[in-house]
């Protein structure tokens, strides 16, 4: 039995509200499977797609996802297929949730088919590669709607821990209120407590810029470094990230918030991080390509957001030591140990500046 009544998803009365009750989650990973959990949870009727025909059979008839959620049990309002024609047939919501550097590619083929008005909402980290925008402004691009009326989810969302039922929250950022709200609404469960902003820019960014300073946390631990080396590069990982966020127009107390210190300090520190143990296994000696493996064939978003958020805060000449680094570690065979010396040994300055 879903834990709310659809009631919760009717438009407020006399406001500008939209009503989500039908939502549909293009992508079948972690975080698509788990978020769809939470939709069914909180009552709404939830379809997903996914691209393999036997992971949505597995999804839609034993209620389970073993290749990405080993162990979880999916609500029965959720069901799934891999026609992508069929998942969309009139939902109030689109998810996308599949990896960002695929979202346009995706997108492209799924553009015809969306309803028109439907909330689209997008879940991915990251930030393209040769565009350098971030996924509402592909979202925006490609389904030509406007970017800000995309909603965007961030935070703290370990796709596990929440599978699980393990408490948390999260941040639906979004340029219109209703939107967000209306999102917010078919979202909210026991265990899953999503807040809003109107910040797209500086919850989009913090997101993308995480999953890199969570490699190089997880370089650190892998060379056998403990917490003040860790929480140093959370703290400057944020910094740098700010300051990026700042100068492309971000509010600064955003990356205060859930979507900035929140996702950096769960992303950095945890061991389900699929970009942490990238980074761990680097600093263990491993190659690229080891390392990919241990991720187990998931997307590990920073190893190619450290390229695009790098050209990204070149280009508006902003300084991103940590990113810079970790760019010459993932995409120029630069030692982790010899790179981590020079980003001690840099110029001294200000904490603030
Ligand atoms: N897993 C997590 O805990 C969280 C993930 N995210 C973000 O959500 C986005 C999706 O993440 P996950 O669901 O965890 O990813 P995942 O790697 O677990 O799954 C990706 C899904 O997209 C599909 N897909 C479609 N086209 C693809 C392509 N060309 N290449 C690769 N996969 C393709 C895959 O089949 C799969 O169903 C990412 O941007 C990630 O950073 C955000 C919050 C939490
Ligand atoms: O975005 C996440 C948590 O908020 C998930 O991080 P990973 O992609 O590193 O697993």
């Amino acid at each position: 039995m879903p834990e709310r009544s659809l009631d919760a998803g009717s438009a407020v009365p006399g406001s500008a509200r939209p009503a989500v009750r039908t939502v549909t989650v293009l992508g079948a990973g972690s975080w698509g499977t788990t978020f769809a959990k939470i939709l069914a949870d909180a009552g709404r009727d939830v379809t997903m797609w996914a691209r393999r025909p036997e992971v949505a059979a597995e999804i839609a008839g034993q209620h389970t996802n073993s290749a990405y959620l080993p162990g979880a049990t999916l609500p029965d309002n959720l069901t799934a297929t891999s026609d992508a024609a069929a998942a969309l047939d009139g939902p109030d919501a689109v998810v996308l949730a599949v990896p960002s550097q695929s979202l346009r590619d995706n997108l492209g083929r799924w553009r015809e088919l969306l309803p028109a008005d439907t909330i689209l909402v997008s879940l991915a980290k990251g930030v393209e590669l040769g565009t350098l925008k971030r996924m509402s402004q592909v979202v925006g691009e490609i389904a030509g709607v406007a970017d800000d009326s995309v909603v965007v989810v961030a935070g703290p969302n370990l796709a596990k821990e929440i599978a699980a039922g393990q408490p948390a929250a999260g941040v639906f950022a979004c340029g219109d209120h209703e939107r967000a709200v209306a999102v917010q609404e078919a979202a909210f469960t026991s265990y899953f407590r999503p807040y809003t902003n109107n910040d797209v820019v500086g919850s989009e960014l913090a997101g993308a810029c995480k999953n890199v300073v969570a490699l190089s946390c997880g370089i650190a631990a892998g060379l056998g470094f403990g917490a003040n080396t860790v929480a140093t590069l959370i703290t400057r990982g944020l910094a740098e990230t700010a300051r990026l966020g700042v100068k492309l127009g971000a509010d600064p107390m955003t990356f205060a918030g859930l979507a900035g210190v929140g996702d950096m300090v769960a992303t950095c520190a945890s061991p389900l991080s699929r970009n942490r143990t990238f980074g761990e296994r680097i600093g263990r000696g491993e190659t690229i390509e080891q390392a990919q493996e241990a991720v187990g064939g998931q997307v590990a978003e920073g190893v190619m957001s450290c390229r695009s958020i790098r050209d990204l805060a070149h280009g508006a000449g902003v300084d991103m030591p940590i990113t810079d680094a970790m760019y010459r570690v993932c995409h120029e065979g630069s030692d982790p140990v010899t790179v981590g010396a020079e980003l001690l040994g840099r110029e001294q300055k200000p904490e603030r500046m």
